[in-house]
């Protein structure tokens, strides 16, 4: 049973196998050699390279291979093959959830996370092997929510060191830091300085465990070499009192720097990283909004970067927009007619409404200005109108005329008012589409009204798809930024729960830059990344609430993402090329080819042979 699904992904291998001579180690249908420059026991402590699986002593190295490498004599004598230590992790991995059958949810959790963790340290490619096979179970543990969990408790999980940790007392030395990593290339870089993770808040030093989720995201569903990711930390302080009483807290003790200093430890980072490797994609990731809007703004014109926060979620939520108005059975051009009020307006809330308004300003032909006129965003003061005092430049355009709704008016308020057809979450409050305000959306001027709970983790998710089914009624459309799973509805039918969160566009925004050479990234790029997205489903999967991709799918939907940011980066004329491929090939690529080069270029974890070289 379980090797079937190897198979089925063996395909895949195969399809993605010929990709040129830039790779060392890439997957073909008949592995070709891995050199490496190692030997002996030094093989067997490098979890790229090592076969052996970590729960037991059970060693993919065949006699050849020993022989070759110094091996012989270093490990028992049996050896067993890929698929057999594949079957064997994942039957530990079962054992381990009967084991802890009825125990709370965070011990269960943390215990899949450890269990997980061990493997990835010790074996690479039996771990993303294990992770893209099993993606749907494996994702809610290496990836939100779990990894909310992680952060929080870091100091005592973390066995080896991932990653690399650059803090305001190494400023001056990050240019020759840089060098200490120990990859000859990088691909792709994800930083935070944590001090927003999820709707965690502040972590400090700990919010490590989210540039290592998003990089394990970006090798199972972009097929990112894992040997050229990077997870970055700033720790520029952190103003998490708990974490600065804590003793055995592993970050700077002193509170986060503001201000030029802030900014000359980043553009530090930036520079330095850059010019170790000038072609890698730097996604910053979980920044307070202040600094994830000033950031972006900064470097988004010099640097090829982008913030997931800000434009990754919105071109996930504007493609869930879009969505609701298919599944109300109408033209997508009434999308211009469709109220939405937000609920956040930080990082993501102010990146989706932004997006959304330019999308029915395109749509309709009017100014921005005009597009704004149905959106309603609401922060923890209420309802923002033009009465409010300092007001930030970015919200004044979405300010509404007090004299139609109240300065403040609260979420249920501007619900029974308004009427809304969409109800969005992204202010990282567990709850707060309580019963009043869910019950109040079954007046909604929709006959699907959809309800978007984006906040991670779990316990900050606006509401559960379970009392958003109960409350709003049966015929609503419901995503979560975190897994729920689907309610059963008393009237038969089944209520179908959609996971709207940036995973379904970061990775192929990353490939698709890295891959096309672009210099920057765009706004035609984003734009053709959420619109690949919006289209993925069919008009059927749509009607019955269905609005993104299995998850189990996410390699497919990926190569799509890639290929369609790689065709808006040739039509803006910005890119350089990758490897072989330069701009003159790339820009002659059908969008058939273009996905196909992407597919070809997507590693694939198998064992190679492998091959020493002094
Ligand atoms: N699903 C996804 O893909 C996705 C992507 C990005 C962020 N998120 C989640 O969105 C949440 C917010 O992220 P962010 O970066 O925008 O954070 P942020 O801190 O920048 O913004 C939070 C916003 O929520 C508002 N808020 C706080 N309490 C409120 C209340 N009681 N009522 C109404 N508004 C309130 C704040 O005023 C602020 O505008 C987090 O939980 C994060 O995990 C999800
Ligand atoms: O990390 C996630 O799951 C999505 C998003 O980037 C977030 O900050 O919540
Ligand atoms: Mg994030």
């Amino acid at each position: 049973m379980m090797w079937r699904n190897i198979a089925r992904f063996s395909k895949t291998a195969a399809a993605a196998g010929r990709t040129g001579g830039s790779r060392r180690c890439l997957s073909t249908a008949i592995p070709g050699p891995c050199i490496v420059h190692k030997r002996g026991s030094d093989i067997l402590h490098d979890p790229w390279f090592n076969k052996v699986i970590h729960t037991r002593f059970d060693t993919g190295f065949p006699l050849t291979e020993r022989d070759r490498l110094g091996l012989r004599g270093l490990l028992p004598p049996r050896i067993i093959s890929f698929e057999q230590q594949y079957d064997r992790f994942i039957e530990s991995f079962r054992s381990l959830e009967r084991n802890t059958l009825g125990q709370p949810d965070n011990v269960v959790s943390l215990a899949k996370w450890r269990i997980l963790n061990r493997l990835h340290d010790r074996n690479e490619t039996l771990y993303y092997r294990v992770l893209i096979d099993n993606i749907k179970d494996f994702a809610p543990i290496i990836y939100t929510p779990t990894v909310g969990l992680v952060c929080q408790n870091y100091s005592g999980l973390y066995r080896r060191p991932r990653g690399m940790y650059f803090s305001a007392k190494d400023k001056g030395e990050m240019m020759s830091m840089i060098y200490n990593w120990p990859a000859h290339q990088v691909d792709m870089i994800v930083i935070t300085d944590g001090s927003r993770i999820l709707g965690l808040g502040d972590l400090g030093v700990q919010g490590i465990g989210i540039p290592i989720g998003k990089l394990d995201m970006y090798v199972a569903a972009a097929g990112i070499n894992p040997q050229r990711v990077l997870p970055i930390m700033l720790d520029v302080g952190t103003n998490n009192q708990k974490l600065l009483q804590n003793p055995l807290y592993l970050g700077l003790r002193q509170p986060r720097l503001e201000g030029d200093e802030y900014l000359g430890i980043i553009d530090e980072f930036m520079e330095a990283a850059f010019t170790r490797w000038p072609k890698a994609v730097v996604q910053f990731e979980d920044f307070q909004a202040k600094w994830a809007f000033e950031t972006l703004d900064r470097y988004r014109k010099k640097f090829c970067m982008f913030n997931d926060d800000v434009q990754g979620t919105a071109g996930v939520a504007l493609a869930g927009l879009l969505g609701t108005v298919r599944a109300q059975g109408r033209p997508l051009s009434d999308f211009v007619n469709q109220k939405i009020v937000v609920v956040g307006a930080g990082s993501a809330g102010l990146g989706v409404t932004k997006t959304a308004a330019q999308a029915v300003a395109r749509m309709a032909g009017i100014s921005f200005a005009e597009a704004t006129k149905n959106f309603y965003l609401i922060d923890k003061d209420g309802l923002v109108t033009t009465e409010r005092s300092k007001l930030d430049p970015a919200v004044v355009p979405f300010a509404k005329n007090p004299a139609e709704i109240r300065e403040g008016a609260s979420i249920v308020e501007v619900v029974k008012t308004v009427r809304p057809h969409v109800l969005l979450g992204l202010s990282g409050v567990g709850g707060i589409f309580n019963e009043e305000v869910l019950k109040a959306m079954r007046e909604s001027d929709s006959c699907k009204p959809a309800i978007f709970a984006m906040s991670n983790p779990t316990l900050n998710a606006e509401c559960t798809a379970a009392d958003a089914f109960k409350h709003a009624g049966e015929n609503i459309v419901f995503g979560s930024g975190s897994p729920f799973e689907n309610v059963q509805l008393e009237n038969g039918n089944v209520g179908h729960v959609n996971q709207a969160n940036n995973m379904y566009l970061f990775p192929g925004i990353g490939l698709g830059t890295l891959l096309s050479g672009a210099r920057i990234v765009t706004d035609g790029m984003l734009l053709a990344a959420a619109e690949c997205l919006a289209s993925y489903m069919t008009d059927e999967e749509v009607q019955k609430g269905i609005l993104y991709p299995s998850i189990n799918n996410i390699r497919h939907i990926t190569a799509e993402v890639g290929a369609a940011v790689l065709r808006a980066a040739v039509s803006d004329d910005i890119v350089e090329g990758h490897g072989d491929v330069g701009p003159r090939d790339l820009s002659h690529m059908s969008k058939e080819e273009t996905v196909d080069y992407i597919t070809r270029n997507m590693w694939f974890p198998i064992y190679s042979p492998l091959v020493h070289e002094k």
